[in-house]
């Protein structure tokens, strides 16, 4: 801590002061860009002050830091928020980008079940959890929304790994009591009811500051109406947040129209277990009805727009801006492993890809701006998951959640030929051509978690 404040605006002290460049979205605003301003952060991790850098001296006295200890960002170096995946699965990291070559429900009996099924094995679990929490928050995923496995320890082993790498996470046991192609990877009803209640207490009572759990029925054709019933039970009980997926590909909507006959739509077989709050994110959405995006709408039900899986499993093309326009809540998710890249700047790049395809089949289309995908992929993630009042942009009171990107990083991918660029061009520049070399440090509620700290 630099030192005790004098105001009593905040009752934490404050910790931290960068000066410099803070690239960020808000509510009004798709990108916004503060040159030279001083953010403090305080004890609590949280933004206490943000102003100008002229004021450096009036700040400092208000908030009682020495001007010296302030960290000055270089010329090509910038803040961004943290990015938000919205919808990845922890336990495919295994095999993440080794198998595209059939589609959806085929890909999940032959590459999917059988690896799931290993988690089991702690050690294994341990393993592929350590690897994909590290991979995820040196690509500047500073909040994570995870499917796990069927398997409590292992799902609970993902939540504390999270924790003690310092990722804000939402965590889902996977449950699903209908596989009739492996039947060992499966639960009965009430198992999946007492196990979700036993992962979702002993979670809890970890007391994670940043990683919470989340009730996760894999999507309809896996549970029976009896499970989701459970679930919705659970959720609504407990006031949790639910995952699932939905309408990823024509093939699975007919399965669910035959699975459910009596039920209006897919979105409908959710709704009326009481699964569709303002605390979902439903991955994909591809194939919904205008219908369908009204009740998204009316119950604040969120959609987590996957375009690397959705390309890679030729599943179909969400249109994002016909979600908008529904005022449907929308972020972006890797959905590794149907999508092949853990990193969200590959999710923004291939969700301007898939818009700039809907315009090529339709020149009228209304293509989706750098400007608004930044935004998707920061403050819309976070809006998406319900968790905007702590993350997703730099505003006062919520945690600091930030990547420090130096698009001149020696050895990184981005040749500035201009040496004039200014951060507007620069943060095009990241989301183009940039990777992990350009995301100098990540922080998650004001602490530096990359690099990494090895411990002895
Ligand atoms: N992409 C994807 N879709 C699913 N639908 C149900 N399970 C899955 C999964 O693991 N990945
Ligand atoms: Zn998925």
């Amino acid at each position: 801590m630099i030192s005790a404040p004098f105001s009593n605006e905040s009752a934490a002290g404050i910790a931290h002061v960068y000066r410099g460049t803070f690239v960020h979205a808000t509510y009004h605003t798709a990108v916004e860009i503060l040159e030279d301003r001083l953010l403090g952060v305080d004890t609590e991790g949280k933004i206490a002050f943000i102003g100008s850098g002229k004021e450096v001296d009036r700040l400092s006295q208000k908030w009682g830091f020495e001007a010296f200890a302030v960290t000055q960002l270089g010329q090509h170096e910038f803040f961004m928020p943290g990015m938000v995946d919205t919808h990845i699965h922890a336990s495919q990291y295994s095999y993440a980008g080794t198998a595209l070559d059939m589609p959806l429900l085929q890909w999940l009996n032959m590459y999917t079940f059988p690896v799931e099924a290993c988690y089991k094995d702690l050690e294994f679990a341990r393993n592929v959890y350590t690897h994909v929490v590290k991979r995820t928050l040196r690509n500047g995923t500073t909040t994570a929304c995870y499917f796990a496995t069927i398997h409590t320890d292992a799902s609970l082993l993902l939540g504390q790994i999270a924790n003690d790498l310092g990722q804000r996470a939402l965590v889902g046991k996977v449950c699903m009591d209908t596989n009739n192609f492996i039947p060992h990877y499966k639960e009965t009803p009430d198992e999946s009811e007492l196990e979700t209640n036993r992962f979702i207490g002993e979670l809890l009572k970890k007391k994670y500051p940043l990683v919470r759990p989340v009730v996760t029925p894999r999507f309809a054709p896996s549970c029976s109406a009896t499970l989701l019933g459970h679930l919705g039970e659970i959720a609504q009980n407990n006031d949790l947040h639910i995952q699932s997926h939905i309408s990823e590909t024509k093939e699975e909507v007919s399965l669910v129209k035959e699975l459910f006959p009596d039920y209006d739509s897919y979105t409908d077989v959710y709704h009326r277990h009481n699964l569709l709050t303002d605390k979902t994110v439903m991955a994909h959405g591809c194939h919904l009805t205008d219908g369908e995006l009204k009740l998204f709408r009316e119950t604040g039900a969120s959609i987590a727009h996957c375009p690397n899986s959705n390309i890679s499993l030729c599943s179909g093309m969400l249109d994002v801006r016909r979600v908008l326009n529904h005022k449907v809540k929308l972020g972006l998710g890797t959905d590794v492993a149907g999508g092949y890249s853990p990193s969200m700047l590959d999710a923004v790049r291939r969700t301007l890809d898939t818009s700039k395809a809907l315009t090529i089949q339709d020149t009228q289309y209304h293509t989706l701006t750098f400007e608004e995908v930044f935004r998707l992929a920061t403050l819309g993630g976070s809006q998406a998951l319900s968790l905007d009042e702590n993350t997703g942009n730099f505003e006062v009171g919520k945690d600091f959640d930030a990547l420090r990107v130096n698009t001149d990083a020696a050895g990184g991918p981005i040749d500035l030929i201009n040496h004039g660029e200014g951060p507007k061009v620069e943060s095009n520049l990241l989301a183009s051509s940039g990777d992990d070399r350009n995301i100098v440090e990540v922080y998650v509620a004001g602490k530096r978690v990359v690099p990494f700290v090895e411990r002895p």
